[in-house]
């Protein structure tokens, strides 16, 4: 597994507000989004392409495009919704898989209660989107999900992760071709579970704690 911390001022920006507490909800969407188009720029530099032979006004050039079959994009709901318009503004021609999680708040442990994924995924790239690698859980899950069906490369884009997650990333998806991107690895996970600072429950902070 490879991990790509994006090191770029305006990420670092971005995130301090997402961080802070007395950002409301609105505007932790609209930075979200923002910031996900930044990661997503880093996060698609290995995205497959070919080359195309085209006319532009004057001459014969080539140029290259997105190769079939299409990327997937795959959200973890809730919070990865946030995530989704940032992702595929630079991926339009993308599609979109879907995969509900949720972390039990006492043993932490990640169960899915939705699924909505091509059962062929062979050959594809795919990019799962979720805000928070915390415990590694729900991630070591889904990807786990989307080899099964076949995906020979994934990318998580995550906006924050601790070091714990990304230890548990690497001891269970040894070998396997994996990438995270992130904006900032954390200092730690307290006793909840939750990344320290981090920045609270990012679903929360989207949609309001329900
Ligand atoms: O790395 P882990 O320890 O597994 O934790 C990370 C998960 O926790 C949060 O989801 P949550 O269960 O709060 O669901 P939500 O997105 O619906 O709020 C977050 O959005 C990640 O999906
Ligand atoms: O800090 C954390 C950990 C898991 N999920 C969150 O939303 N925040
Ligand atoms: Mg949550």
């Amino acid at each position: 597994m490879r991990i790509h911390v994006v090191d770029h001022p305006l990420v670092a920006h971005k995130l301090t507000t997402l961080r802070d507490e007395r950002t409301d909800s609105p505007t932790f969407r609209r930075l979200a989004d923002e910031l996900v188009t930044l990661l997503a720029y880093e996060a698609t530099r290995d995205v497959r392409t070919e080359v195309v032979d085209i006319r532009t006004p004057v001459a014969g050039t080539t140029g290259v495009r997105l190769s079939r079959p299409r990327p997937m994009v795959v959200p973890i709901i809730r919070a990865g919704l946030g995530m989704l318009d940032g992702m595929v503004r630079l991926l339009p021609t993308a599609e979109v898989g879907f995969l509900g999680m949720i972390r039990d708040e006492t043993t932490l442990r990640a169960s899915t209660y939705a699924n909505r994924l091509p059962e062929d995924l062979s050959g594809r790239q795919v990019y799962v989107l979720d805000p928070m690698l915390a415990t590694g859980g729900t991630l070591v899950t889904a990807i786990r999900e989307l080899m099964r069906r076949g995906a020979d490369d994934v990318t998580a884009v995550c906006l924050l992760a601790a070091p714990e997650g990304v230890e548990v990333l690497e001891r269970e998806l040894a070998g396997a071709p994996v990438t995270v991107v992130t904006a900032a690895v954390d200092q730690r996970l307290n006793e909840h579970g939750f990344i320290v600072p981090g920045l609270g429950d990012a679903g929360d902070r989207m949609y309001g704690a329900v």
